[in-house]
């Protein structure tokens, strides 16, 4: 989060916050989509992991050095060995329990990146471009952790509005109660509907002949770049849970 001075957190601002994460969200999917599949990119190679794997390792390496990985919600997917930035980066508000730090759902966003969406949003096919494609894989599973792991700053700002309804099952460790607690359905539903509009809206092609009336955002879905259906699916079965997973691991911790 940039909090600019420190200033205190609000839950509101946080939601702005992740309202502009679906924008770099669906962006990387619309970009990712220009490839097919390409699923030699995925396979190990003779010598250990895919080039996927290689390129994200490496790509990191760069990241760390240019001093990305300090805020807790930028957590690196290979952490082991990264070097620290070697140019002074600028300090971020502690806002968060120190505990922040630890708190990493980047292996499940892996295994659901690669094993389910990938098959959802792109063509069959294998065009050969595997560099270019895995460094588009990267982009999105950075729009996807940053979002995932924003829900930190979510669980630090619901717990200070009400410590007294948080603190008893936190110290029963009563993680459906937490669950419950965290739960907007209200919320949730508009932010399905708000990311399969952007997808519907940002996936549009774009001409300057007359398009017989059309207004923005009435393209047909089949002619989006990533059908908008597949960000709500992408939002209702695995964004929001991996946030609520993030934020009840964080509230775990939270009184210690
Ligand atoms: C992030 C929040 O917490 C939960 C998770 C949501 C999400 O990931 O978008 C939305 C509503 C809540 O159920 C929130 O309340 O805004």
């Amino acid at each position: 989060m940039d909090s600019g001075g420190g200033e205190q957190l609000s839950l509101a601002a946080v939601r702005d916050q992740l309202i502009r994460e679906e924008d770099s969200i669906v962006f990387a999917l619309i970009e990712r989509a220009k490839r097919p599949r390409n699923t030699p990119a995925y396979s190990a190679a003779a010598g250990g992991g895919s080039l996927a794997e290689f390129f994200v390792r490496e790509a990191q390496v760069l990241h760390a050095k240019a001093g990305h990985y300090q805020k807790p919600e930028d957590v690196p997917f290979f952490s082991q060995d990264l070097p620290p930035p070697v140019f002074p980066t600028k300090g971020h508000p502690k806002v968060l329990h120190p505990f922040a730090s630890s708190v990493c759902v980047n292996d499940a966003i892996w295994k659901m990146y690669f094993n389910e969406l990938l098959p959802l949003f792109t063509a069959d096919g294998d065009d050969g471009n595997y560099a270019e494609t895995v460094a588009l894989d990267f982009a999105c599973l950075q729009a996807l952790s940053r979002r995932i792991h924003c829900g930190k700053y979510v669980a630090e700002v619901k717990f200070g509005d009400a410590p007294q309804d948080y603190s008893p099952p936190i110290r029963a460790k009563d993680t459906n109660a937490l669950m419950n607690l965290l739960t907007f359905t209200a919320v949730e539903e508009k932010v399905k509907k708000r990311v399969e509009k952007k997808a519907r809206i940002f996936g549009q092609i774009v001409t300057l002949e007359d398009s017989a009336g059309k207004q923005d955002g009435d393209a047909c879905d089949s002619h989006c770049k990533v059908d908008p259906k597949v960000l709500s699916k992408l939002y209702d079965m695995w964004v929001m849970p991996l946030t609520k997973d993030v934020e009840v691991e964080y509230l775990l911790r939270r009184l210690d």
